[in-house]
């Protein structure tokens, strides 16, 4: 059997392609795979902000419009460039072993902490959780928009035009790359939901293809993807709504911890709710409903 696999081509993307497939491989070693490249607009235009080359789901529409096309038999993507309301007809099929779901700050020279960098540093990001969750402590720091790779960034960093800049640990850890960094705590700067997790995502007609991805399946990054991701769609709000949110079971218990700021960050409110881990997607809901009912009566729009 042959599964052709569409995937963005950055270097990141075919390395977390590489990742799913081998949990795949590992079950099912009769399976060939074919990759589909799709360049997508976002990887055209790195230099443009999202808003103006498509906005919302950019990366995850142009993908899947391969598999819904019949150019491709799956699709591979960063759970967290998934928007909450995906191509229809695509059903999440597979989930590999979550990596960290945790933000890292990297600066020029040895790590620093939020805490330690300069007055009115310049700190490099384009996401909206990171710019108001870190303004939300740290009210002085420059934030200016950075897009592109993560070599890029990396390398807009070692050249000055920032002195800090935000990464998902996620990627760092895929690629690689062994550079010293500074692990966000979530209470400072909650992951985006999905944040280090894969997911493959399939037609759901596919009956000779679902068994496969449903034995390569990591289950509980399958729950904590099913609670961040029903959190996702009853918590409303844009792209640009600073909102952060990850699961984790520990003791047989579900945990999900959920938190909005205003885009500014002087204000925030967070919640913390437990569940059954056989029922992720009720945990997202109640997470989702307290914290617009606290966000409501704290004056955070949603
Ligand atoms: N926004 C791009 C993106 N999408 C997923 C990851 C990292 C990997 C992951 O979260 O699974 C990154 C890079 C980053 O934010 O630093």
């Amino acid at each position: 059997m042959k599964i052709r696999v569409a995937t963005r081509g950055s270097k990141l993307s075919l390395a977390q392609t590489q990742l799913a497939l081998n949990e795949i491989r590992k079950r099912h070693p009769e399976v060939e795979f074919e990759l589909v490249i799709v360049k997508t607009r976002g990887d055209i235009h790195q230099d443009k902000p999202f808003t103006m080359i498509g906005g919302k789901g950019l990366f995850e529409k142009e993908v899947n419009l391969a598999v819904l096309e019949g150019r491709a038999d799956i699709a591979v993507h960063s759970l967290k460039d998934v928007p909450s309301e995906v191509s229809p007809g695509l059903v999440l099929a597979m989930t590999p072993p979550r990596a960290s779901p945790f933000d890292v700050l990297v600066t020029r020279g040895s790590p620093k902490t939020i805490w330690d960098l300069p007055a009115g540093a310049v700190v490099g990001s384009s996401s909206a959780r990171r710019v108001a969750m870190l303004k939300r402590v740290r009210s002085d720091l420059v934030f200016k928009p950075l897009r592109g790779n993560v070599d890029t960034r990396l390398r807009k960093l070692q050249q000055g035009m920032y002195d800090a800049i935000i990464l998902a640990e996620a990627g760092l850890q895929r690629l690689g790359l062994d550079i010293e960094y500074w692990r966000i705590p979530p209470d400072v700067l909650p992951p985006a939901p999905g944040q280090g997790i894969l997911g493959v995502y399939t037609l759901y007609s596919r009956g000779d293809i679902l068994p496969l991805l449903e034995d390569a399946t990591d289950e509980e990054a399958m729950t904590m993807a099913r609670a961040e991701r029903a959190f996702l769609a009853y918590a409303g709000g844009g792209c640009h709504t600073p909102l952060g949110a990850y699961a984790w079971i520990e003791k047989g218990i579900l945990y999900i911890h959920a938190a909005v700021a205003s885009p500014d960050g002087s204000k925030r409110v967070d919640v913390t709710v437990e569940g059954d881990p056989e029922r992720p997607a009720q945990l997202g809901i109640d997470a989702a409903l307290e914290l617009r009912a606290k966000a409501a009566s704290a004056g955070i729009t949603l």
